[in-house]
């Protein structure tokens, strides 16, 4: 299992860089943060929010939690509509708060053996990979809230987190 970072942590804030080698250590690496996201529990991960500074995406968002979607260098085109949704996140714990997004998306990425493809994506889907994606993007979404509502996130966290000291 790998450590994911605990916002406010400065490296949630580094932007990720494209995949240039497919190879074994990719595929150990979507294992990882499959079993990390299967575990924790979640229904997306990103390769940022285990201190992993590549361009790569773990979502399940099915029942059975065995249809694993892997984005390799995912690039988001064709944004419609608008929705919210309360959102959490696995860096953020105990948070939840109502975000904006884009309604349907078209995401175009690679599989961790290098094969390119094209996704059509709306609801919870739509969402998760939007999540995601800002995640490599280095934005978490509680910094999309007020000032005000994110200072009182970040009390709320650090006093839970010295509790846990
Ligand atoms: O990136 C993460 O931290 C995992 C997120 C992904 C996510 C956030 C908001 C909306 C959709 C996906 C979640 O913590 S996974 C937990 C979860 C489960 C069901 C619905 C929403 C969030
Ligand atoms: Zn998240």
């Amino acid at each position: 299992l790998l450590n994911i970072l605990q916002y406010p942590d400065e490296r949630l804030h580094i932007v990720a860089k494209p995949v240039t080698q497919f190879d074994e250590v990719l595929q150990k690496l979507v294992d990882d943060m499959a079993e990390t996201m299967y575990e924790a529990p979640g229904i997306g991960l990103a390769a940022t929010q285990v201190n992993v500074h590549q361009r790569v995406i773990v979502i399940d968002i099915s029942e059975t939690r065995d249809q694993l979607l892997v984005l390799v260098n995912p690039e988001l085109s064709a944004l419609q509509g608008h929705t919210t949704y309360e959102e959490g996140c696995l860096s953020v714990p105990g948070i939840y708060e109502e975000v904006e997004r884009a309604q349907a998306v078209t995401v175009r990425a690679f599989d961790q053996h290098g094969e390119p493809f094209e996704l059509q994506a709306d609801g919870l889907l739509a969402i998760c990979i939007q999540h995601e994606i800002d995640h490599l993007d280095g934005k978490v979404f509680v910094e999309k809230l007020s000032r005000l509502k994110l200072n009182r996130i970040v009390q709320k966290l650090k006093k839970n987190q010295r509790k846990t000291m």
